[in-house]
């Protein structure tokens, strides 16, 4: 028998495609979803024989309560970036400041990729989901990437292409992600229905470590600080510590804590969870909110002795028994917590334990913020090392604090009324906020000499305040003196006679 030609193979492989394709577009066209299913099974196993090439697809929602694929977001995040000149059909969306637009692959778009030298091919498709026939929802899009390579790069792509797509989406997805301020509002009620417990709003604080009123050197250690801890994951991994640090910021009113977590979030990129403790109902829902929050936060209490009695409880029965503390903490807290209806009944022990216990379940990097003004004041237990792992003291407005709100508020860095702001700074007390305050303009006329005059007379009265309380004080320290004496005198006239 005479083998076929070349021409002859074609016009038969050609016929047979032809006819395949006429009975793939039947079956599309008139088989019920099933039936199409079962037939797409095993043209796909057929095919995969002849087929060299591999795919994998990457879809948007995941699992049985449809929760967004962390994967196909850093997948969407990777190829925005690194498709956008390469795609010929692009969608544009509103970037995070609502200034420019970000550019991202439309749907069906095909582009390329290489990665050591192997080149891939990118699809975004999508599909209809099935509706069931009791269904009461339409019928919704599922979208997907399908990722396509040759098969003898199966190790490449799989062992380190994909980590590489991860890992670059997710810092993609940072950079451009839009921060936002989380809080648990006082009286508000979780609904069943409601998927968090936290609501937000964007967070756009314009505060920096360049715009605080801080001694330099002490700026640049806290700077330091926060930015080993956010590069240290391999560092917390390899000791076996939970990627958290806790910062106790505390001083008198006004003098830059809560504007120093604004510079923080900043500095680093995260977003804040403002945690109002007195709207937490118990230990319970605290730990419910704590697990809510994402990596990349910070989880701020302010003014930790006010939210709560978490004061001095503990002392007298730490002192008996140290070790055991945080079971005899709840059973002493417990007695003496209001019982009203609708206060809050998180205890200092549920409050360690939100701050120790379910860290390491819950990864990723996070910052934990209390301030307060009374340190005094709070449960050693609270503020050890360990929980609050810096402890970082805002005091006064220092003269080379000044310096920086001049800068920043009248734009000068020497004029000659700063020997008088110094001499005085240095003989008297006054916070950054009061500072702030007499640097800002108050009408169109002031200029730079009218605010500073305005902070001299500041200082002024503040010291002549000082000095009239002072001299209250003595007096009041004499008086007590007098009347500690009188007693004595009488004493001795009592003995005399
Ligand atoms: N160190 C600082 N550097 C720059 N501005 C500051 C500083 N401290 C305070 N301010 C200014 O004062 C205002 C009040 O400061 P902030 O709210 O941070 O004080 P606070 O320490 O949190 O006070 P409180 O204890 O009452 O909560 C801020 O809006 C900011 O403009
Ligand atoms: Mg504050």
């Amino acid at each position: 028998m005479v083998p076929p030609t070349i021409t002859e193979m074609w016009a038969t492989m050609g016929s047979t495609i032809a006819s395949f394709m006429f009975v793939w577009a039947i079956i599309r066209q008139y088989c019920p979803y099933e039936v199409r299913r079962y037939f797409e099974k095993y043209t796909h196993r057929i095919m995969g024989f002849f087929y060299p090439y591999i795919k994998i697809s990457i879809h948007e929602f995941t699992g049985e309560r449809l929760k967004r694929s962390e994967a196909y977001a850093a997948v969407e995040a990777y190829l925005s970036v690194n498709s956008s000149k390469s795609a010929k059909r692009l969608k544009a969306e509103m970037g995070k400041d609502s200034s420019n637009l970000v550019l991202s692959m439309d749907e069906y778009e095909r582009v390329t990729d290489e990665f050591r030298g192997v080149k891939v091919w990118w699809v975004s498709s999508k599909v209809m989901s099935p509706t069931r026939s009791m269904s009461y929802y339409p019928e919704q899009e599922k979208r997907y990437y399908r990722l396509t390579f040759h098969k003898r790069y199966r190790e490449i792509i799989t062992e380190a292409y994909l980590e590489h797509v991860v890992r670059e989406g997710k810092e993609i997805k940072v950079r451009n992600r839009q921060r936002k301020l989380y809080t648990n509002s006082p009286g508000y009620k979780w609904p069943s229905y409601k998927q968090t417990m936290w609501s937000h709003i964007v967070f756009e604080h314009p505060a920096t470590f360049d715009t605080m009123a801080l001694e330099p050197e002490k700026k640049q250690e806290i700077i330091e600080d926060l930015v080993t801890f956010s590069k240290s994951k391999e560092f917390y991994a390899r000791i076996g510590k939970a990627w958290k640090r806790g910062y106790l910021l505390y001083g008198p009113p006004g003098t830059g804590k809560s504007t120093m977590i604004a510079a923080m979030a900043n500095l680093l990129n995260y977003d804040v969870y403002d945690l109002e403790l007195t709207a937490v109902k118990d230990n319970t829902e605290l730990r419910k909110l704590l697990i809510e929050t994402t990596s990349k936060s910070i989880i701020v209490i302010e003014d930790i002795d006010c939210s709560l009695d978490l004061t001095g409880q503990r002392k007298k029965k730490a002192e008996k028994s140290p070790d055991d503390e945080k079971e005899k903490l709840d059973k002493e807290i417990s007695r003496k917590e209001p019982k009203e209806e609708g206060s809050s009944k998180v205890t200092l022990s549920g409050l360690l334990n939100f701050i120790d216990g379910l860290w390491s379940a819950c990864g990723g990097e996070r910052l934990i913020v209390f301030t307060t003004n009374y340190v005094e004041k709070l449960d050693p237990a609270l503020i050890r090392r360990g929980r609050m792992d810096k402890h970082i003291e805002l005091s006064y407005c220092s003269f080379r604090g000044f310096k920086v709100l001049a800068k920043n508020y009248l734009k000068v860095e020497t004029h000659p009324l700063f020997d008088t702001i110094q001499r005085l700074m240095e003989e008297t007390k006054i916070t950054p906020a009061d500072v702030a305050e007499n640097l800002m303009p108050k009408s169109p006329s002031d200029n730079v000499e009218k605010c500073l005059s305005s902070l001299i007379q500041a200082l002024e009265e503040a010291k002549e305040e000082a000095v009239k309380k002072k001299a209250e004080e003595s007096k009041e320290k004499e008086k007590i003196k007098e009347n500690e004496a009188e007693p004595k005198v009488d004493r001795t006239a009592a003995e005399a006679l």
